[in-house]
């Protein structure tokens, strides 16, 4: 957390973005985003997996019924060389007779692109496409050493056949004569790359997307939409379905990357031949119904997060009111306010006891000021103003009477010898009398004139909305009659009189002028004797002094040396 230096300004309102509102709203926003969209998420891939599955088995099946027409297929194939088989052994036919015996059926063409019979040497003795074919030998070839040996038809593995050099399977049939021996073996050729093998292989497939492949159990090609892999053993680097599909009888798996695409596939063994049957299905294929599921589960955990946003913005809003009404009190009285009544809430939420805490520590800070204040600004030993606050109160006071056209009076007290009092009775009653002094002052002046001891026993009070010079005159002899009573301090009673000059305004008048005109007066008062008072205007030449009525006074040291009268004296007198 970052600490504001004593002199940073207090903003006035968090900004938008950084403000704690506007945290606790993201936070919410944020989780609802990442708990929508980790629901769905996951619920989705589970969904993807299941669906993952649900292909599989479906193209599993549908790799069934592919394997199961191909073996019936094969199976008929065979048959067909067999029935031929047995016609010659029926008609007790030899090797000179096959060509007649294979032109004979013309079934053959369909199931057969050629069929082509070899002596039990190898060497061909007929073929039905053209019997001038050219004449070959295939005793090495290993489906003719298989069917001579085990005397049963044989598929081959695909081969490039010798006669038209295209790839070929071949279906062998022995041919058996009465006494048993094997005197030729027919060999029907299907051409892999003929048109009606791919379109038939092509016809089982169940999907537009992906492509389906063949491949014998060696990983030889059979049948593949790219022909020039027929034949060939791509490795499991190069063709990974091909391998996958090598994997076992039946299966499936989805992590293949097929040129580059992620793929399902899926594959079926044959039973009656050693081919498996097998799928490549590319995943984008598979799961594009997907996508929309994925935006609209997408946009609606977005639209989910926005509304969460706005629910949590105006929640936070009504819940941090308390605090936005602490904030507030907080600039209120940082910009001056005295009120801390709105600290003292009821609330037992935190907001509550912060807002108590702040009341108490408002409280003793404003204590504090009031008593740093007071001590500023108050004599320690009368409780009257002092010299600090009658030297801003003064220039007020006088400010005042300019705009509203009063009159101020400045009177400047000092007690008659007060030295000897001190003297006489010790510095304790000196002070007790001080005290007693202004407590009488206070008392004869109106709660809206304001007294002051500048120093030692010097005092000032200012009059505001003065009516002229007879009111002066009232208010000096008010002061006069305050201090007739003698006075009680530390056993003594002593008689105590003061001087008073005091000086009225005129317009325009400062501080300084009124000072000096009040301390003319006072001045002229000592002179004239003590124990009494004059009255002057700043910028006056003459003093009316007024002594006070020594009728009833003790007596010395203040004893007063004529009774009371007015005397006019010339200002130049005075001095
Ligand atoms: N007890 C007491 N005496 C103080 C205090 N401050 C100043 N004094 C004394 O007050 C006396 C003021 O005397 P002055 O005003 O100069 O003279 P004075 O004796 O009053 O004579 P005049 O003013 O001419 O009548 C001095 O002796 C100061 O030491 C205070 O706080 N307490």
């Amino acid at each position: 957390m970052r600490h504001r230096a004593p002199g940073d300004a207090v903003p006035s309102a968090a900004s938008h973005f950084t403000s704690f509102k506007f945290k606790v709203s993201a936070l919410v926003a944020a989780m609802v985003l990442i708990a929508a969209v980790g629901v769905c998420g996951i619920s989705l891939l589970i969904a993807e997996a299941q669906i993952q599955r649900m292909i599989a088995r479906q193209e599993i099946s549908a790799l069934s019924g592919a394997a199961a027409y191909l073996d019936s297929d094969l199976r008929a194939r065979q048959e067909l060389l067999r029935s031929v088989a047995e016609e010659a052994l029926s008609r007790n036919l030899g090797p000179a007779d096959v060509q007649a015996l294979l032109e004979s059926h013309t079934t053959l063409r369909d199931g057969f692109v050629n069929v082509a019979a070899f002596d039990a040497r190898g060497d061909r003795v007929a073929s039905l496409r053209n019997r001038n074919d050219k004449m070959i030998n295939v005793s090495a070839r290993p489906y003719f050493q298989e069917t001579l040996r085990s005397r049963e038809s044989v598929i081959t593995a695909p081969f490039r056949s010798a006669l038209s050099g295209r790839p070929v399977v071949s279906v062998t049939q022995p041919l058996i004569d009465a006494r048993g021996d094997v005197y030729a073996i027919l060999v029907g050729g299907m051409d892999l790359l003929r048109p009606a093998f791919a379109a038939q292989i092509e016809a089982l497939r169940t999907r537009e997307q992906g492509y389906l492949f063949i491949v014998d159990t060696e990983g030889t090609v059979v049948h593949h939409p790219q022909k020039d892999l027929i034949l060939t053993r791509p490795s499991a680097d190069e063709r990974p379905a091909i391998a996958a599909a090598m994997e076992g009888a039946e299966g499936w798996r989805a992590d293949i990357l097929d040129q580059k695409e992620p793929s399902l596939v899926a594959w079926k063994r044959l039973r009656h031949v050693d081919w498996t049957v097998a799928v490549s299905y590319p995943l984008a294929d598979a799961f594009a119904p997907m996508a929309s599921v994925w935006f609209n589960a997408l946009g609606a955990a977005g639209l989910f997060t926005v509304m969460a946003g706005v629910f949590g913005w105006g929640l936070v809003k009504v819940l941090m009111e308390p605090l936005d009404q602490l904030q507030r009190s907080v600039e209120g009285i940082d910009a001056g306010a005295t009120d801390i009544s709105a600290f003292n809430v009821d609330n037992q939420d935190e907001f509550g006891v912060l807002s108590r805490a702040l009341y108490r520590l408002s409280h003793t800070r404003k204590q504090a000021a009031d008593d740093l204040h007071r001590m500023a600004t108050t004599d320690v030993l009368t409780g009257t103003h002092n010299r600090r606050m009658f030297d801003q109160f003064l220039p007020a006071a006088l400010a005042r009477a300019r705009r509203s056209g009063d009159s101020v009076a400045v009177a400047f007290l000092d007690i008659d010898r007060f030295k000897s009092i001190n003297d006489t009775h010790g510095h304790a009653v000196g002070d007790a009398v001080l005290v007693e002094f202004a407590r009488r002052l206070q008392g004869a002046v109106r709660c809206t004139d304001t007294v002051a001891r500048l120093a030692g026993d010097e005092f000032v009070i200012v009059y505001e909305q003065v009516r002229g010079f007879d009111e002066a005159h009232q208010l000096g002899g008010k002061i006069l009659a305050a201090m007739a009573e003698p006075f009680r301090a530390g056993g003594a009673t002593l008689c105590v009189t003061a001087s008073i000059g005091i000086s009225v305004t005129r317009h325009h008048t400062s501080a300084e002028a009124i000072m000096q005109s009040a301390d003319y007066a006072l001045y002229g008062v000592k002179a004239a004797g003590r124990n009494g008072y004059a009255v002057t205007a700043v910028g006056a030449e003459r003093l009316a002094i007024v002594h006070a009525n020594g009728a009833g006074h003790p007596g010395p040291p203040h004893a007063m040396s004529e009774p009371a009268r007015a005397k006019e004296s010339p200002l130049q007198g005075a001095g």
